[in-house]
């Protein structure tokens, strides 16, 4: 068995979606604490927010009182923020120290993330900001487009990761290129790897497309999912579809 065969991917819940509905009344739920909890107990091993500046989902208060539930009762559990690092990221890496920062390259406005950072053009001003997260003992996984060309320059710029950015993959599932596309991020992912980088993946990552995906891209440290995670949960609960994804990751060692 290689390495990368023996690596465990981690499961980091995305709760943007619970914050998402938390926010259309005044009255506090359902609580993202609360989904933070029940998902950590049923064996998630991560929690994902994506505090955009319009704080449409996740508001700062969120991210503080996940860190501060995490730091208190989970201490083993990782906390990964994501965000663009030349709008609000920063602030909470800066504030809260989060073992991952996701840099991503999204607008102010822009409805969801649907691309990755491009090279040559954001490597200089990714690098200072990347520095800093990392002297500050944050690891940076940068938002990636599975572009195996790509990989030696993000390693270049000083990131310890990259998230490979799968709606591309999800998108192509059960048509004629699904296997031309999935080819694409199995080669980006050992060009990350032979880069020294280490790998994540997400977006629109769901219980139908993950077991193929592992299997095919090995060696993935974490997978965030957040919005397929929270419409299955809303039929299920969260603790079984915490176990329904974590099967799902078994089923691809
Ligand atoms: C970066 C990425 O693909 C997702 O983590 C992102 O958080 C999705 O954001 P929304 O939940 O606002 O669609
Ligand atoms: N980085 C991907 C993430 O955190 C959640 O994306 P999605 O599952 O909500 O598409």
């Amino acid at each position: 068995m290689s390495n990368l065969d023996r690596t465990i991917t981690s499961l980091s819940v995305n709760l943007n979606k619970v914050a998402l509905v938390r926010n259309t009344r005044h009255l506090g739920i359902p609580s993202v604490v609360g989904a933070a909890q029940a998902c950590l107990a049923a064996g998630a091993q991560g929690i994902t927010v994506h505090p955009r500046p319009d704080a449409r989902h996740i508001r700062a208060h969120d991210v503080s009182d996940l860190s501060q539930l995490l730091a208190r009762d989970w201490p083993a559990i990782e906390f990964n923020i994501e965000g663009n690092p030349f709008h609000n990221l920063m602030d909470f890496v800066r504030e809260l120290k989060p073992h991952q920062a996701t840099f991503v390259p999204d607008s102010e406005t822009q409805s969801t993330s649907d691309h990755g950072w491009s090279f040559p053009e954001d490597a200089d001003r990714l690098r200072p900001l990347i520095a800093e997260a990392k002297a500050l003992g944050v690891r940076v996984s940068l938002f990636m487009d599975p572009i195996p060309e790509m990989m030696a320059a993000v390693k270049a710029v000083g990131a310890d990761r990259v998230e490979l950015y799968t709606e591309g993959y999800a998108a192509s599932r059960g048509t004629p290129q699904e296997d031309a596309v999935l080819a694409r991020y199995v080669a980006a992912a050992q060009a990350a790897h032979a880069a020294g980088l280490g790998v994540n993946a997400g977006h629109d990552l769901s219980r139908d497309n993950l077991t193929p995906f592992l299997r095919a891209v090995r060696g993935v440290h974490e997978v965030s999912i957040g919005h397929a995670f929270v419409a299955d949960a809303l039929e299920l609960g969260y603790a079984a579809t915490t176990r329904d994804y974590l099967r799902c990751i078994a089923d691809a060692a």
